[in-house]
């Protein structure tokens, strides 16, 4: 019997929302898995502020060594805006702990959804691989220097080619397993960070003969990705540029809660951090109204990746497409089902497909 280890951060907002949804699915999976999971929690980002004074605690990286993967909502608020040490803080202090530079966001319409994309009658069907511990988000120095009538700010986009060349020759490879197309989009015409990053991908591109490649500036790739997002198959980007780009996709397929990630060290079966692709939308927290899908989706990322249960994985996912084909919608999707009742249909359509799956 499968026996798995996972830490959930449910975080702020409609974080503890949409984390608990995916544990009511995960419960339902494990039982016809016959897995035994051992699910501990921990506080990430402003809870953990108000009990430890510290968005990423030493408690939380002790849950995390212990942890086969972890499962996490959202962080971030309004009552810690002007907090010295920021909950976002405490997500990126994760995110390097864990040495997890990759991260993987798919956006597709999914059907029943196509009249929610402003797009209707384009193929919106991509995967972001954004690289997530460097860039401006790591770089030093960084912060405030006062000067005599005047205040300068530093960040600092910093890059190793080695970082650069680990998240490209991922997303070279998955272009190739899937026969894709890879996009590469930089800021080359202005940073010499991104005329490196071009270079890589030359130099990366040899060794994947059979990928056609494109680079794009991406102040243009936003523009392309909303008048031709057909155009686009695999991304890869820098940390910055992903992070934008992502919620982008997230408009293009109709609503931010439509999206889940993983974020990696590249090997499959490994321990990894899967969340939704949002933050912690504060505007409907606590109102039960949440989108679930980008949750339940990460949840069966991290089902796949970190546990290699790859049925379980796809049987959640289905489960999701079929429900949002069916509905109810939350109102993001211009529904009125609460986060429950999506649930509880996403559960419902989980066991007819076991069953049907079962008689087959
Ligand atoms: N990974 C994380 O923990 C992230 C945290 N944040 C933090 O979250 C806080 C709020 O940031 P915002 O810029 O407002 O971005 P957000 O992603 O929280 O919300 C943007 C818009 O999308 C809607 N939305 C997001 N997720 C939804 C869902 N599951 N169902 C239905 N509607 C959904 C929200 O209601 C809001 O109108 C900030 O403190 C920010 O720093 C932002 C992005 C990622
Ligand atoms: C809140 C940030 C730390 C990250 C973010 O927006 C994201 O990972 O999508
Ligand atoms: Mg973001």
């Amino acid at each position: 019997m499968a026996n798995h280890q996972l830490l959930v951060l449910a975080g702020d907002g409609i974080g503890p929302e949409v984390t608990g949804a995916a544990l009511q699915v995960l419960d339902r999976v494990a039982e016809i898995g016959g897995w035994v999971v051992e699910i501990e929690r921990a506080d990430i980002g402003g809870t953990a502020i108000d009990t430890y004074g510290d968005p990423f605690p030493e408690k939380t990286q002790r849950a995390i060594d212990k942890a086969s993967a972890v499962l996490l909502g959202a962080v971030g608020g309004p009552k810690w805006d002007q907090a010295p040490k920021r909950p976002e803080a405490g997500l990126l202090a994760m995110r390097q702990y864990m040495g997890l530079w990759a991260n993987l966001r798919p956006y597709h319409v999914f059907k029943g959804l196509e009249h929610l994309s402003p797009l209707r009658k384009a193929q919106v069907d991509g995967i972001i691989f954004r690289e997530l511990t460097g860039g401006l988000y790591f770089g030093e120095p960084r912060g405030r220097r006062f000067l005599p009538g005047d205040l300068e700010v530093i960040d600092t986009l910093q890059y190793r080619r080695s970082e650069m060349w680990r998240i490209i020759k991922l997303a070279f490879e998955y272009a190739r397993d899937h026969h894709l197309t890879l996009t590469s989009v930089d800021k080359a015409n202005v940073l010499e960070s991104s005329r490196v990053w071009r270079e890589v991908t030359d130099e990366l591109s040899k060794q994947f003969p059979d990928v056609p490649v494109v680079h794009r500036y991406v102040d243009a790739s936003a523009m392309d990705l909303v008048l031709n997002p057909d155009r686009y198959q695999v991304i890869v980007t820098e940390n910055l540029f992903g992070d934008i780009l992502s919620d982008l996709a997230g408009g293009l397929v109709g609503s931010l809660g439509l999206l889940g990630s993983s974020s990696v060290a590249g090997t499959p079966g490994t321990r990894g951090l899967f969340e939704p692709v949002h933050g912690s939308a504060p505007d409907i927290a606590g109102k039960g109204i949440a989108n679930p899908t980008g949750a339940m989706l990460s949840l069966a990322y991290l089902v796949g990746w970190s546990w290699s249960e790859s049925e379980a994985q796809q049987l959640i996912e289905s489960a999701v497409a079929e429900s949002l084909a069916e509905g109810p919608h939350t109102p993001d999707l211009g529904g009125n089902a609460s986060t429950e009742e999506f649930t509880q249909a996403v559960i419902q359509r989980l066991e007819h497909i076991w069953q049907r799956r079962k008689i087959s």
